[in-house]
Formats: C-alpha cells, sequence, structure tokens
C-alpha cells in the first residue's frame, strides 16, 4: 500500500500491509511536536522479558525497557542505554518496529517509539529504581506453558500491546498509531506489517 493512506506521524517508504485498524474517532489527534523513544524486548526460549514500571510515565503498568532518546544518541544507542540502566544488562539490539502513539491527556507531544529485540543477552538482570524485570511465557493459550510462567499480562499493559505484540513475537517488522484516552483506552488505531 502507498504511505500516504498510513496515519499522520508514520512514514515508510516500503511496502505496508495493515492488520488491525479500528476506533470510534473520526480523526486522528492533532499534536505539537514529537518525541524520540525507544523500547526494547528480550525473547528467548518461549518466554519475553518485561519491567513492571514502578515509577514516573507509565507506572504500574508492564512494558519493555526503554525511554527517551538524547540529544547526542541514535535510537540504537539509546535503546543499549536504557536496557542497561533499566535492567542491568546488554544485548545485540536489533530493530524490529516503529509505533507513534498520541495520548489525549498529554498532547504537548507525540511518542515516536523505535522498538528493539535480541534473543540473547549478557550481564544479570536487575531490579532497578524504575523497573522490576519479569519473565513471562510467550506461550499461546492452550499451548504447553512454560513451568508456572504467567502468560504476557495484556491487562496491566498499554492497551494498544496487544495489537503489535504478537508480530513482535513472531518476528514480523510493524510499523503503527495508536490514539489514546487518559485511562488507557484506545481511541483510534492502525497496525501494519512492514513487508519491504
Ligand atoms: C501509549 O502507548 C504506549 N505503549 C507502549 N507499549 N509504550 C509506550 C506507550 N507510550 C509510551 N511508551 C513507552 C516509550 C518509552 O519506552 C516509555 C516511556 O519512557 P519514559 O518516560 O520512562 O522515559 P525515560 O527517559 O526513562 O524517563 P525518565 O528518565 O525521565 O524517567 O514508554
Amino acid at each position: 500500500m502507498s504511505t500516504s493512506l498510513a496515519p499522520p506521524g508514520i512514514v515508510h517508504e516500503g511496502t505496508l500491509v495493515p492488520v488491525h485498524n479500528g476506533g470510534d474517532s473520526t480523526i486522528w489527534l492533532p499534536f505539537e511536536k514529537v518525541k524520540l523513544y525507544t523500547n526494547a524486548f528480550i525473547i528467548q526460549d518461549g518466554k519475553i522479558l518485561l519491567g513492571y514500571k514502578k515509577r514516573g510515565f507509565g507506572q504500574g503498568l508492564y512494558n519493555g525497557f526503554g525511554g527517551k532518546v538524547e540529544p547526542n544518541e541514535t535510537p540504537a544507542q539509546a535503546a543499549a542505554r536504557e536496557l542497561q540502566e533499566e535492567a542491568g544488562i546488554e544485548a545485540p539490539l536489533r530493530h524490529c518496529g516503529t509505533l507513534f502513539f498520541v495520548l489525549k491527556n498529554f498532547r504537548d507531544h507525540a511518542f515516536y517509539v523505535d522498538i528493539f529485540v535480541a534473543k540473547e543477552y549478557s550481564g544479570t538482570i536487575i531490579e532497578t529504581d524504575e523497573m522490576r524485570p519479569q519473565w513471562f511465557s510467550t506461550a499461546s493459550e492452550g499451548l504447553e506453558k512454560l513451568d508456572d510462567m504467567l502468560p504476557i499480562p495484556y491487562d496491566k499493559m498499554w492497551a494498544d500491546d496487544v495489537f503489535w505484540m504478537p508480530l513482535l513475537l513472531a518476528d514480523r517488522p510493524f510499523i503503527g498509531r495508536a490514539d489514546l484516552d487518559k485511562d488507557n483506552t484506545m481511541e483510534k488505531w492502525w497496525f501494519a506489517e512492514k513487508t519491504s
């Protein structure tokens, strides 16, 4: 499909195959400026490492490890720094997705989030001031679970995650936008797989 059919904020030159879109709102929320963020996940042997956010933005939700891209950094450098700061580990991260979020009560900026993934890591996973890391099973319901590991806790995550995380788990590059209301409900969304 052509990029012009994608929502504002999404720029991609190649082929996009939409996988989800919806919401009651007819218009995408306007935003004043865009800030760059990262989010990184370790996925290995049927499990995914998430962090419980102990403070600040997104407190009380599980997410990957990430934050703002500093002015002197590339997104890849920021992703590596945030993974070290928030979980104490290093990993051969590779880019696998791009997400764009606008929050109804937080409209001074939109979030442009580069998503990274790695299948291995080095170092010892530690709890930090900001995040409490925890492994979750990536097995679908009905399939054998790893020991007593819990499934991915979508009910304690940002509401958009359930739309794109299956693409992340399947190693299929993705891109998307979600506009959310202040109570973490989805107003309008569009997610696509990048096929080139
Ligand atoms: C709204 O939907 C979102 N969904 C998901 N899955 N992740 C999101 C959403 N909105 C933002 N994020 C991500 C982007 C970043 O990885 C974090 C927010 O980063 P944070 O504000 O914690 O950035 P830091 O640089 O670590 O902040 P401080 O050092 O100032 O605490 O959430």
